[in-house]
């Protein structure tokens, strides 16, 4: 694997394969088709700039006219009115009739700047390949390790590690245990980079040496593919004559990487009181409005809570960003019961939420020694825009119906006479 954050990459599959010194030689080596894959307006700042270019076997242009994409349906457009409700769903199961990652992708809820989907998966793609006009997918698995097959390269994911593949890349996923489940953030956004560290300094939280890019690897296959591509909220099919994987070789700052969130630098309070959560970012797709997420990637992870004099899980709060949240194993501190692994909660702008009654009474009447919050993730997608739960999501048998009953019958604070 390459490694870190958004470097320029260069690696090819077959010595010889990639061109030297220019991009776009009049006769490319072997034959082979140079094309440019850009991530950002050709005119973004070089800070901002992500491009690659591709050295593959055929134009990726050589395939039949799209249409409608009808099977699955399941990536939609959000609809209909928003309630400000607070929102939580039970795990999805993984049962029933083959599915692949592409007809296995549920939305639950989408907004201006990003889509939440959720997987649940039990068959391999085959000769199919996805590619996301839209967005960016950050995907985060909750059960079950994937083999991703991408143009630029093949690497594995699995639960507590996080992968990111480009807008526009074709990719297959595939599950290597016999089932998989998990999350995806779509960021049709600015690109996920690094957050600043501000007075944290140079090192901390996620560091970019651990993000890993795969080398080249490429199919010379003739197998007839079909090619599902989300573009403009909708799905649409068209067929290749040949493996799209076919990439020799490749450079440039725009590829797929993977992270391993276990190795996230955790940040936190030595003295008192918790801190916001966006200690806590791994990822971040900023807005136009500095210190305004588009959406941010933020984790749970295992820690030690030292805080005295403090009520240690989160705190009861309104925020004006919106909360999508899941939890890939473990328990979640401000939730005793209710929110399992493979499950989701919504709290979106200003939505009251906070800390259950269980989990505050616990809390306040914690011995405050050193204690460890172990074996657990959890995530959030914190965004600045409301997310639109879809009709499923609203529909769905596994929305919980008594969400609210969390929250009540509190006692009340009993003041001096
Ligand atoms: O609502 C949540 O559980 C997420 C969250 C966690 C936290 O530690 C502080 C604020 C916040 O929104
Ligand atoms: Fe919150």
């Amino acid at each position: 694997m390459l490694t870190g954050f958004g470097n320029h990459f260069a690696t090819e599959a077959v010595p010889g394969a990639l061109p030297v010194g220019q991009n776009s030689p009049q006769k490319v080596p072997f034959g082979l088709y140079a094309e440019q894959l850009s991530g950002t307006a050709f005119t973004a700042p070089r800070h901002e700039n992500r491009r690659s270019w591709l050295y593959r076997l055929r134009p990726s242009a050589n395939h039949a006219p799209f249409a409608p994409y009808d099977g699955g349906g399941l990536l939609r457009a959000p609809e209909g009115p928003v309630s400000p409700n607070r929102l939580r769903w039970d795990p999805m199961p993984i049962t029933g009739a083959p599915t692949d990652f592409i007809d296995g992708l549920t939305t639950y809820a989408g907004n201006e700047g990003c889509g939440v989907h959720l997987y649940a998966i039990n068959r391999a793609m085959n000769a199919r390949a996805f590619a996301n006009a839209d967005g960016e997918m950050l995907i985060v698995p909750q059960e079950g390790q994937l083999r991703l097959t991408t143009e630029m390269g093949v690497f594995d994911v699995e639960p507590l590690q996080i992968a990111l593949i480009p807008r526009g890349v074709r990719f297959r996923v595939d599950p290597i245990d016999a089932t998989a489940r998990g999350y995806v953030c779509e960021n049709i956004g600015a690109t996920f980079r690094l957050p600043d560290l501000g007075p944290i300094g140079s090192n901390g939280l996620a560091n970019p040496r651990d993000f890993e890019t795969p080398g080249a690897a490429y199919e010379d296959d003739d197998t007839p593919t079909e090619l599902v591509m989300k573009f403009e909220g909708r799905l649409w099919t068209t067929t290749i004559d040949h493996s799209p994987f076919d990439v020799v070789a490749w450079h440039g700052n725009l590829a797929p990487c993977r992270y391993d969130l276990r190795r996230f630098n955790t940040m936190n309070t030595v003295s008192f009181d918790h801190p916001d959560p966006s200690i806590f970012t791994v990822l971040t797709s900023p807005s136009d409005t500095p210190g305004t997420a588009n959406i941010d990637f933020v984790i749970f992870p295992p820690r030690w809570m030292v805080a005295e004099g403090t009520f240690r899980p989160p705190w009861f709060h309104r925020n004006i960003m919106s909360e999508f949240m899941g939890l890939i194993e473990g328990a979640y501190d401000a939730k005793a019961g209710g929110f399992a692994p493979g499950g989701a909660s919504l709290h979106n702008r200003m939505g009251a939420h906070g800390p259950d009654r269980a989990s505050y009474e616990a809390a306040v009447a914690a011995d405050l020694k050193p204690h460890k919050i172990a074996n657990t993730m959890a995530f959030m997608f914190e965004s600045c825009h409301v997310f639109r739960p879809t009709r499923f999501a609203m529909e769905t048998p596994l929305l919980q119906p008594d969400y609210d009953a969390c929250w009540s019958d509190f006692p009340k604070a009993e003041l001096p006479r």
